[in-house]
């Protein structure tokens, strides 16, 4: 599937926030935003699935250490719509990140990986980005 995005280097401290916007596609199968350390470090896999995997309409959270993956967290209170534009923030501190959608809507995943910063950010999948920005 598409990679959209990926960039290194970020160095974003805990209590700042990458905010990801942008257009899901309309027959969008799924997309995801990838934050960590690099590609095989993974703090956060933010992976909305609108019918991938046997899942539909569900938001899959997981983390990777080494390549491999962890145990996942699913959300079935969905807040996207095919062809929408959407806006991700993600902040974090060393115990959680805090993902922050549409309607006010907030999901928390644990910091497995205990990262005091950010390095790593990708986009892939069926999401057209119109800006990044880090605050
Ligand atoms: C019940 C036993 C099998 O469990 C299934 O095992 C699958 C394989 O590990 C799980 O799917 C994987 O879940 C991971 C998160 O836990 C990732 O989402 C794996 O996808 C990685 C990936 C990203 N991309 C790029 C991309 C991303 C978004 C849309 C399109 C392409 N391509 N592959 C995805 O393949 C899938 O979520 C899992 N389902 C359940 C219910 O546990």
């Amino acid at each position: 599937m598409e990679c959209r995005l990926v960039a290194t280097h970020l160095n974003v401290q805990a209590g700042e926030c990458i905010k990801v916007k942008g257009k899901i596609l309309p027959e969008a199968k799924g997309f995801a935003v990838n934050v960590g350390k690099d590609r095989s470090n993974l703090v956060l896999h933010f992976n909305p699935r609108f019918d991938s995997h046997g899942d539909v309409n569900v938001i899959v959270c997981n983390s990777m250490e080494d390549g491999m993956w962890g145990t996942e967290e699913r959300e079935t209170d969905f807040p996207f719509q095919q062809g929408d534009k959407t806006e991700i923030c993600i902040s974090f501190d060393t115990a959680e990140l805090t993902v922050k959608l549409a309607g006010d809507k907030e999901i928390v995943f644990p910091n497995r990986l205990g990262l005091q910063n950010i390095e790593y950010l990708s986009v892939e999948g069926d999401f057209a980005i119109k800006a990044i920005k880090f605050s």
